[in-house]
């Protein structure tokens, strides 16, 4: 019947699947098998063959994206047969319908702190309160681990008296969580996992309300079951109760968001919680080429905790599975923009990547070489990112030296021998002679102080005047800034490796830049394009995307990039024997299965080998699927450096703002030395002209910048 009148071949398991009517049922699927597809279909055969009315079906999934494309599909095949709306909605959105139906009723205003423009936001909330609790500053990366935290208790449904039970890396959690609680109730207040802990609650305390709910919608469905947390699943499960006409469809290999407390495990109970439930299998995979299925197929066999399904295809051999080892990250974009540059297809290719941090130099490159592109759930986190702060603050000071905002948050990171007291200080001066004037005016210091003070303010100088990719590593090196990150790595326990990660994006971005003032500019462009980028609806670009954003989409060509162990999966040397070590390893392994299993024709696996000069071990995924496919199809990329890159002649150059400061060390009271006119002190500066006060000869007026050029002017 669907295939006569919708044009839609279903197959034998399909076919049962949607012509399933009433009482409970799941459907285990693999990637690419039509889990969508027989979602769509089933809602039309209830609609059109058994004339339930559209009104009372609710069909949830977990993302706003899913939700969109089940609802545009649904009306792209069935729209000219069905024209009443149907319900797809994301969980979360029943959810906030729930609290505002009973919100109205009883006349309470709840205001949420996500999304777009709340007037309070939760991680302005969180960062102030940690802020009390911690006396400490709260970053980017110890946010995110603070909100999947809060996620993962409310979703989990954990109680306060259990969370010793958890290791949840935050310093006082407990306290924060309780705060953040305490604040939010007593504003009426809520966040998004809010939505469902609070809906929950009024339907297991307002029978009048459920019995609303559960009379509109007889019928629920579920899509992306896998990702449903516990608080979903009661959710669901008041609403379908007694008639439990319930069709959940899942794959319990994609399930990836467990850290935020997906719970796949109900999934194994389903027919325990449902009595009479029906189970069905997809298994045939409709997306990729047999090398793909077969080989993703054999991948995700490794993991233990699952429902034992096997992938076919009926679709023909295509390419094999491209293993692509090179260099280093330089010579992995290198390799991605060739490949790009050579091809027409953007519309159907995408680079994914287990990391947002990895999106940063692609950009770059892709941009400088003209490739239209697209990115799709990237949070701005880099921009935010402590080093990144840092490196700009050091090279902000090169470039002003009176800048003692930028100067406080670096001073402590480099060998200066500074106290802070100095710069207490300062702070309090005026602005008339630079940072190092003052630091080397102060009282009391000693000697070897003073001589290092006085080094310093010539590496600050000559920093000025470097080229961008020798800057940074001035910083590192000369200035001991990578002493500093080692310590701090170990301090505060995070992944030297994670850390480097983010310099060497900064690295290559300075590589392909010619001043300091250009690579700053470079950076604040980069925001720019990304926010440009993310806000436009490109159809026929070049996808990037992390694995978790791509999720249900499918592509001609996909290039996995930054396999390497530490980065995918993010926590190295760990001993997969140890079960909490295990269950994580399943859990990305599920993601990396995701990201294969995306690609409809070509699949290529990229490894750099080398990163920051020192060997990097390829992802423990990249080695499995290794013994797989055997030697035969890796490829070895090697380019000569990345400045040399064939793609790079067709980099732009920017347009260079004309720097308004000559970058100099100089500024009013500096004492001086002139080869020709001996020692003085500048007495003003205005522009490049500066007034020297020579003790042999007065009052002269020099352009700085030619002293520089002829390097015939220097501190004292
Ligand atoms: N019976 C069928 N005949 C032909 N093509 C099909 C059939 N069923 C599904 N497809 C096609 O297979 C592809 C995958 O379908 P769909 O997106 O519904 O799968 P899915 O199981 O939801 O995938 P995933 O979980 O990996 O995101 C789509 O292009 C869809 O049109």
């Amino acid at each position: 019947m669907l295939k006569n009148q919708h044009n839609i071949d279903l197959n034998h398991q399909q076919k049962r699947v949607v012509l399933h009517k009433d009482g409970p049922s799941l459907v285990l699927a693999v990637p690419g098998s039509g889990k969508t597809t027989t979602l769509i279909c089933r809602t039309a055969n209830l609609i059109l063959n058994h004339k339930i009315n559209p009104s009372n079906i609710l069909s949830v999934t977990f993302s706003r994206a899913s939700a969109q494309d089940m609802k545009r599909r649904f009306y792209e095949v069935f729209g000219k047969y069905i024209n009443q709306n149907v319900y797809f909605s994301t969980i979360h959105r029943l959810s906030l319908r729930i609290v505002q139906r009973y919100a109205k009723i009883n006349n309470i205003k709840y205001s949420i702190i996500e999304g777009d423009n709340p007037s309070i936001h939760k991680n302005t909330l969180l960062k102030r309160i940690y802020q009390e609790i911690n006396h400490d500053f709260l970053n980017e990366e110890k946010l995110e681990e603070l909100l999947s935290a809060i996620s993962f208790v409310k979703n989990s449904m954990i109680k306060k008296d259990d969370f010793s039970n958890y290791d949840f890396s935050i310093d006082r959690f407990n306290e924060i969580y309780t705060k953040y609680e305490n604040y939010k109730k007593k504003n009426h207040l809520i966040d998004f996992d809010d939505m469902l802990s609070l809906a929950l609650k009024i339907l297991q305390n307002n029978q009048n309300l459920l019995n609303q709910y559960k009379k509109q919608y007889p019928y629920i469905q579920v899509d992306e079951a896998q990702d449903t947390s516990k608080v979903q699943h009661a959710i669901i499960q008041l609403l379908a109760y007694p008639k439990n006409n319930l069709f959940m469809v899942a794959d319990d290999d994609q399930s990836i968001y467990g850290f935020r407390g997906a719970y796949p495990e109900a999934l194994l109970h389903f027919s325990r919680i449902y009595k009479g439930a029906n189970t069905f299998f997809l298994e045939q995979n409709y997306r990729s080429s047999k090398e793909i299925v077969s080989i993703s197929n054999t991948f995700i066999q490794r993991n233990t905790q699952r429902y034992a399904k096997n992938m076919y295809t009926e679709n023909e051999y295509d390419a094999p599975i491209h293993m692509v080892k090179v260099q280093n990250i330089a010579d992995q974009t290198n390799y991605l923009i060739e490949e790009l540059a050579t091809s027409n297809f953007y519309k159907n290719t995408a680079i994914l990547y287990r990391n947002n941090i990895s999106a940063i130099t692609l950009i770059d490159a892709l941009e400088r070489n003209n490739l239209p592109f697209t990115i799709q759930g990237f949070n701005m986190s880099f921009f935010n990112h402590w080093i990144v702060k840092d490196l700009l603050a050091f090279l902000d000071i090169a470039l002003n030296p009176y800048d003692i905002e930028s100067f406080e948050r670096i001073y402590y990171k480099m060998n200066g021998y500074i106290s802070k007291a100095a710069i207490s200080y300062i702070k309090e001066q005026p602005r008339s002679i630079s940072v190092f004037e003052y630091l080397i005016h102060f009282p009391d210091l000693k000697d070897f102080q003073r001589k290092n003070l006085k080094r310093l303010q010539k590496d600050f100088y000559s920093l000025a005047h470097m080229k961008p990719k020798d800057a940074l590593s001035f910083i590192e090196e000369n200035l001991a800034y990578k002493k500093f990150l080692k310590s701090n790595c170990q301090r505060l326990k995070y992944s030297y490796e994670n850390v480097m990660f983010v310099f060497i994006q900064l690295k290559m971005i300075a590589a392909r830049t010619n001043s300091i003032i250009e690579f700053m500019e470079r950076i604040d462009s980069l925001k720019k394009i990304i926010q440009r980028i993310k806000k436009e609806k490109r159809n026929t670009s070049i996808l990037l995307s992390t694995i978790h954003s791509s999720k249900g989409l499918e592509f001609d060509r996909v290039y996995l990039i930054d396999l390497v162990s530490g980065q995918f999966p993010p926590q190295s040397n760990i001993d997969d024997c140890d079960e909490e070590i295990s269950d994580y390893l399943e859990e990305e392994r599920r993601l990396f299965y995701v990201g294969m299993t995306r690609a409809k024709k070509a699949l290529h696996l990229v490894f750099p080998t080398f990163q920051d000069g020192k060997y990097i071990k390829p992802s423990p995924f990249v080695e499995e699927i290794k013994d797989t496919i055997k030697d035969q199809y890796i490829t070895v990329k090697k380019y000569d450096s990345f400045s040399k890159s064939k793609y790079n002649y067709s980099y732009k150059t920017f347009s260079k703002k004309q720097i308004n400061k000559f970058p100099h060390p100089f500024c009013e009271g500096s004492f001086v030395a002139h080869t020709k006119f001996g020692k003085g002190i500048i007495k003003s500066i205005d522009g490049d002209i500066a007034q020297i006060d020579f003790e042999s000869l007065g009052i002269r007026s020099l352009s700085l910048q030619v002293c520089i050029q002829q390097k015939v002017l220097n501190l004292l």
